[in-house]
C-alpha cells in the first residue's frame, strides 16, 4: 500500500491543535466541590472529583482517576480553602502555589527538623510551571480577583499553635498558605506527566486554633468566583 506519511503527519497535527483541552480538578470535601461546580456552571472541560482530606488520600484518589482517564486530561488542579500565613495572605484572598511543599515530611531531631530532601530520601517540593501561573494570575486579575503567589505547604495536621506556625515559617520563610492535599495531588500529576496548579481561597489564618473565626462561607464564595474563570488557562 502506498501511504503518504506527510499527509498522515498533518492529520495528526490538525487533531492535536483542534483538541479540546480538559482539566481534572480535585477538591478535598463536598462543600468545596459544590462551590467549584457552581463557578464552572456546566463547563464540560473539567471534571471535579473528591480527593478526601490529607495528602495520602489525595494522592491515591488522583492517581486512580488519572490512570483510568486514558490521557483525557491536560492539566490537574488542586482547589480548595486553606490557611493563610499572617502577613502573607489574608482571609478572603486567593493564593496560588509556585511551589507545593510537603512541609512535615521528614524527621525531627534534637536540633530541629530535617526534610526528606536533606536526608537524601526524596523530594518534598514540586514546582509549578511559571507560564501556567502567569496565565492564571492574568486570568484572575481580569476578573478582578487578585492573586498572591507563593509556596503552599501541604501538612497532615492543621497547624494550631503559634509555635507550630513559627516552625513552618522557619522551614519555608516565604510560605504563603497551608492546606492538606496539594502535595498528594501534585505527586500523582507528576507521575502521569501532567502540569499541576494549586489554588486556595483563604478561610483562616495559620496559627492558634480558633475554628469559630474560620470564614468558610466567604472563602467558598471566592473559590466559586475563581472557578468561573479558571478554565481560561486551558486556552
Ligand atoms: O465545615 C464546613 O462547612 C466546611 C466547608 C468546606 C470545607 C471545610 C473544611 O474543613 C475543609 C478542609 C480542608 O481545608 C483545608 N484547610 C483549610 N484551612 C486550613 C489550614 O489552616 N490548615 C490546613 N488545611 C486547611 C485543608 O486542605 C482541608 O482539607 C469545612
Amino acid at each position: 500500500m502506498n501511504f503518504n506519511h506527510g499527509q498522515i503527519k498533518n492529520i495528526v497535527n490538525y487533531d492535536q491543535a483542534d483538541k479540546i483541552r480538559r482539566a481534572l480538578i480535585m477538591t478535598a470535601v463536598p462543600a468545596e466541590r459544590e462551590a467549584v461546580l457552581r463557578g464552572l456552571k456546566n463547563d464540560r472541560r473539567a471534571d471535579v472529583m473528591l480527593a478526601g482530606v490529607g495528602p495520602v488520600s489525595a494522592a491515591v484518589k488522583t492517581v486512580k482517576i488519572l490512570s483510568a482517564a486514558n490521557d483525557k486530561y491536560d492539566l490537574v488542579v488542586c482547589l480548595g480553602i486553606g490557611g493563610g500565613f499572617p502577613g502573607k495572605a489574608e482571609v478572603g484572598s486567593l493564593v496560588a502555589a509556585n511551589e507545593i511543599i510537603a512541609a512535615d515530611l521528614g524527621v525531627e531531631t534534637s536540633v530541629g527538623f530535617s526534610s526528606l530532601d536533606e536526608l537524601g530520601f526524596g523530594c518534598t517540593r514540586i514546582r509549578v510551571e511559571a507560564s501556567l501561573l502567569k496565565d492564571l494570575q492574568e486570568t484572575l486579575l481580569a476578573a478582578n480577583l487578585p492573586l498572591q503567589i507563593g509556596p503552599v505547604l501541604t501538612v497532615s495536621t492543621v497547624t494550631g499553635t503559634v509555635e507550630s506556625a513559627a516552625a513552618l515559617v522557619g522551614r519555608v520563610p516565604e510560605a504563603a498558605a497551608e492546606a492538606m492535599e496539594g502535595y498528594g495531588v501534585a505527586l500523582a500529576a507528576r507521575e502521569l506527566g501532567l502540569p499541576i496548579l494549586e489554588l486556595r481561597a483563604v478561610s483562616n489564618l495559620v496559627g492558634p486554633r480558633d475554628r469559630a473565626s474560620w470564614r468558610i462561607k466567604e472563602a467558598l464564595e471566592v473559590l466559586e468566583a475563581a472557578s468561573s474563570v479558571l478554565l481560561e488557562v486551558l486556552a
